[in-house]
Formats: C-alpha cells, sequence, structure tokens
C-alpha cells in the first residue's frame, strides 16, 4: 500500500506524543508563555514538536518540515529547556516497543534541534511534512479538546494525515467513557479512527444527513478565531436549530468525519490573518477520505503550496459533499449582506 510506513511513522510518532501532552495536563504543570503574537505555546507543544520531528528526521532524513514552534524560548531559558528535556526522554522511556522504528532522542541540544528543524518556509514541490504539535493550545490549557496533527504532502497534496485527540470519547455515542483517540487517513485508502490504548482500527465517515435542518454544526470555541456572530446568521439562513458545537483544535475536523457533527465552518475575524497550513493539512484529508468537502469561503481548494500559510485562501468550509455546496452558498448570501 502506498505510504505505509509514513503512516506508521507518523502514527507511532503522534501517539508518543500524545502521551507527553498528557503527561503534562494530568501534571497540572503547563509551563505557559506568551509568543509575540500573544498566542500560548507550553511545554507540551515544545516536547511534542521534538517527539515528531526526530521520528521523522530518523526515518525519512531528507523530508523537510513545517512546524509551528521554534526552540527561542527553550535556549534562553534553561529551567524551561530542562523541563522539557524531562518530559520528552519520559515520553520515550514510556513507550513499548516504538523506539525500533522512530528512534530516540538522546541529548537537550539534538531536542532543540529537532525543534529547529520545523522551520521550512513550504512549497508546492515535493515531500514536506505539516506539524502542529498541540493544536488548541488554549483547549489544552482549560483541558478541552486539543490534537496533535501530523501530515505529509507530496507537490501541496495531502497524502498523509494523522491526528491524535487524547481528549475526545473514543465512542462518540457515550462521552463519558474512554477518551483518546488515533485518526489517520492516506490518500485513496479512507479514514480511520482507533482508541489510543488499541491497534485495531475502524473506517469512518460522514453522517448521511440529507438536509441541513438536521445538521449539527461544528466551530472554535474562541471567538477570535472565528466570526461566531456571522456563522450563527448562516446557520439560521440553513434552519440549523440544534445549539452549534464548540471544540477547539482540529477535533472539529475529526467529529464531523466521523459523523458526530456535520459541518465545520470558520470564517476569518480579520482581513490580515492568515490560516497556516498545520492548522488544516490533516484534517483536509481526514475530511476528503471520509467523504466530505474542505473549501475556503469562496468554495475553492485549500492550497497548501504557497509557503506557511494558507495565504490564496480565506476563511474554511468543511461539509459532506452532500451538504457543502448549501453552506457555500448560505455563506455567500450573508457575507454578501455585510
Ligand atoms: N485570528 C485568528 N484567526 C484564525 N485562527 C487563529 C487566529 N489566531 C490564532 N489562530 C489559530 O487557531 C488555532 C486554533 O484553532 P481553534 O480555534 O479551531 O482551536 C491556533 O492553533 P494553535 O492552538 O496550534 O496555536 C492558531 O493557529
Ligand atoms: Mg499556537
Ligand atoms: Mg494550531
Ligand atoms: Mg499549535
Amino acid at each position: 500500500m502506498a505510504y505505509a510506513a509514513e503512516r506508521k511513522v507518523a502514527e507511532l510518532a503522534v501517539q508518543r506524543a500524545c502521551r507527553l501532552a498528557v503527561a503534562v495536563a494530568d501534571s497540572n504543570k503547563n509551563s505557559t508563555i506568551t509568543k509575540d503574537d500573544s498566542s500560548p505555546v507550553t511545554v507540551a507543544d515544545f516536547g511534542c514538536q521534538a517527539t515528531i520531528i526526530a521520528a521523522i528526521k530518523n526515518c525519512f532524513s531528507e523530508d523537510p518540515v513545517v512546524g509551528e514552534e521554534d526552540s527561542d524560548a527553550l535556549r534562553s531559558k534553561d529551567s524551561l529547556r530542562e523541563r522539557v528535556w524531562s518530559l520528552v526522554q519520559d515520553a520515550v522511556n514510556s513507550g513499548s516497543g516504538e523506539t525500533e522504528t522512530i528512534g530516540e532522542l538522546t541529548t537537550s541540544e539534538a531536542m532543540l534541534d529537532a525543534i529547529d528543524a520545523g522551520n521550512y518556509e513550504g512549497g508546492n514541490k515535493g515531500r514536506m511534512w505539516a506539524l502542529d504539535p498541540i493544536d488548541g493550545t488554549k483547549g489544552f490549557i482549560r483541558h478541552g479538546q486539543y490534537a496533535v496533527c501530523l501530515a505529509l504532502l507530496v507537490d501541496s497534496e495531502v497524502v498523509v494525515g494523522v491526528i491524535g485527540c487524547p481528549n475526545l470519547p473514543v465512542d462518540p455515542s457515550n462521552p463519558e467513557g474512554e477518551t483518546g483517540v488515533i485518526f489517520s487517513a492516506v490518500k485513496g485508502q479512507g479514514a480511520f479512527q482507533r482508541a489510543l490504548s488499541s491497534d485495531v482500527a475502524t473506517p469512518i465517515s460522514f453522517s448521511d444527513v440529507q438536509s441541513t435542518e438536521d445538521a449539527v454544526f461544528c466551530e472554535s470555541v474562541e471567538s477570535g478565531h472565528s466570526a461566531h456572530g456571522t456563522q450563527s446568521k448562516i446557520a439560521e439562513l440553513l434552519n440549523i436549530s440544534k445549539p452549534s458545537v464548540r471544540m477547539d483544535s482540529q477535533a472539529k475536523y475529526c467529529s464531523i468525519a466521523r459523523g458526530d457533527g456535520d459541518i465545520y465552518l470558520r470564517l476569518p475575524v480579520s482581513d490580515t490573518y492568515q490560516e497556516k497550513i498545520w492548522d488544516h493539512a490533516s484534517g483536509n484529508l481526514l475530511v476528503s477520505e471520509a467523504g466530505g468537502k474542505v473549501t475556503d469561503m469562496f468554495g475553492n481548494d485549500l492550497n497548501f503550496g504557497v509557503g506557511r500559510t494558507l495565504k490564496n485562501n480565506k476563511g474554511v468550509i468543511a461539509a459532506s459533499n452532500l451538504l457543502h455546496q448549501k453552506v457555500i452558498d448560505a455563506v455567500k448570501q450573508i457575507t454578501s449582506q455585510n
């Protein structure tokens, strides 16, 4: 099967990173710092980026990586670096059998170099990985939803997408039951989920909701990340009566891809913000392999080949193939009134 090795490595790397994130969440010591753009980053974001890039470099040494974080804060603060290094060692040592495939990290200097190897500028030629070590950092901090997201792109097309969601229920019909799910998709091979605790993956697909009236609408928790006011007008126009589900991270893509919701809307709140490729690459493939469609707010495909951002696109709309055009039409109608 095409990309079997890449999928295996991506799943093992994401699984190891999920253990690290869960350890940080359980310790209640997030050690959050604020980046230049005022967004938060935690020791878990750094640790996950280090472990995942080290795995990629061990297995596919030539592949470039577009990763969200850099190591500047760790290089200038010894205590922060030591904390992340200890988390990375614990995550590596607590795995069973992973090291044979994805290797390990031997020094804290190697850890810093791995984080900084995520500095690729992107582009539309050849292979590259897009990595969001913790997507939904704000959700992670408040013990809500977050996701560890890794995608392989070839000539700017996503061919492998893996998303680990430690706080998502394995069975959506039993929200109080076991949590921790890993989603994966390979281009042309379908979309799957399995419990983080299990080796058995099952296929997932969109719900067969035929009409927007019966649809469930997903959006960000953060009102600064998408335009809640405009989105509620669109929901009204589509006769959606169920309350919208607000959730941090690419767990939204995962939820709709397994029929737990139906429509993900992310309309821009500012004219200047450019969506980042690592916030959408994995979810994009998961949705299309599960029977759905992702475009920008105008119905154009997302262009992952123009750098670290989706600078040629505005907003994101994801829905089943059946509902997608109806959502595009409603977005057009409402946004042309504004
Ligand atoms: N003004 C803005 N508009 C849209 N997305 C934004 C934004 N500011 C930050 N983000 C992105 O929103 C992501 C979280 O999305 P969501 O709201 O769906 O959970 C963040 O990912 P990180 O948490 O990885 O930084 C960040 O990249
Ligand atoms: Mg961030
Ligand atoms: Mg993100
Ligand atoms: Mg992130």
